[in-house]
């Protein structure tokens, strides 16, 4: 099996007494476009920094690519790390940047950046602070990606794109991703988005990962049930029960059926978002209102 391309053991960061991430054990597979969601606050952008090598870990333990984040140059140039608010100079032009990044990155692309450019349309002379925000982000993304990384990683690239420059940033993306041949990992509050161009989910809440894995094997392994009041007291083994909910007549359950092949009498899918909802609610201790929409 190839290294994964994010490794984690018992990850923890603390900020003082404040824990941004606890206990976080994560084995991500390369090749993938990895989805990371969760509710503000939840430890993306702490877990995202500690990949990119910009923090330290507290405790436990971080490989990305099977070595340590950041641990030397050319751990660096094998990383791509787009921060949130895609930070571009705004003094510089587009022809700046791409000067710089070729000044600063041993493997850059040249070729590939100025073709990249050239098909968003971006006017090589512009001064990066008077394009528009879905412009700056295809920029950052084609600096990150001209490095040649073997990873790419980005903190909520779309969160201030309007929806026809965030759909565009994620074509572009997919085109990158299929050309480069390389690992992406990116954090969204879009779910939507992560549907559509992810094959990995992680959702992270209250500081931790709350569930993990493939998208297709997740949608496939997450089932509402409903039956009679105490027709589902007593489930398979390996069946675990996300969320539970009750009338006096009839219960309603989420499932997560960590064999992958148990059949469940009344069991009907669940969409992607309703299960990252489900998980949600849970680590809040609140009742997902998914259940509630169900009840007879
Ligand atoms: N430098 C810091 N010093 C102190 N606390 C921090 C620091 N960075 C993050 N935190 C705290 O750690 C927790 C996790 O923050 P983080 O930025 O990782 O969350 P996030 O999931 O990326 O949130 P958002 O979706 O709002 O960007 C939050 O409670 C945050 O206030």
């Amino acid at each position: 099996m190839s290294t994964p391309v994010l490794s984690t053991t018992a990850l923890t960061k603390r900020y003082g007494r404040h824990t941004a991430l606890a206990e976080t054990t994560l084995d991500i597979p390369a090749g993938r476009i990895v989805g990371l969601v969760g509710p503000n606050g939840a430890g993306k952008s702490t877990l995202l920094a500690l990949a990119a090598g910009l923090i330290r870990p507290t405790s436990g333990h971080i490989e990305v690519l099977g070595r340590t984040p950041a641990a030397d140059a050319a751990q660096l140039a094998r990383v791509g790390f787009v921060a949130q608010d895609t930070p571009v100079y705004a003094g510089l032009s587009v022809a700046d940047h791409l000067r710089l990044g070729e000044h600063l990155n041993p493997a850059w692309d040249r070729r590939f950046a100025q073709a990249r450019i050239a098909q968003i349309g971006l006017d090589p002379a512009k001064k990066a602070g008077r394009l528009s925000g879905g412009q700056k982000a295809q920029l950052a993304l084609t600096l990150a990606a001209a490095k040649r990384p073997e990873l790419l990683i980005f903190d909520e690239p779309v969160a201030a794109l309007d929806p026809l420059a965030r759909r565009a940033f994620l074509q572009n993306l997919m085109a990158f991703v299929a050309e480069l041949d390389i690992s992406v990992i990116l954090s969204s509050h879009l779910i939507g988005d992560v549907e559509r161009v992810c094959d990995h989910l992680v959702v992270l809440a209250e500081s931790r990962v709350q569930v993990a894995g493939e998208i297709d094997d997740l949608t496939a392994n997450h089932h509402r049930i409903v039956g009679p009041r105490g027709s589902l007291d007593a489930l398979p083994d390996g069946i675990h029960v996300i969320a539970a909910d009750h009338t006096p007549r009839q219960s309603t359950l989420i499932v997560h059926d960590t064999t992958g092949r148990t059949t469940l009498d009344g069991a009907e899918p669940i969409g992607l978002e309703d299960m990252v909802l489900t998980y949600l609610h849970r680590a809040e201790g609140l009742t997902a209102p998914t259940l509630q929409e169900t009840r007879a």
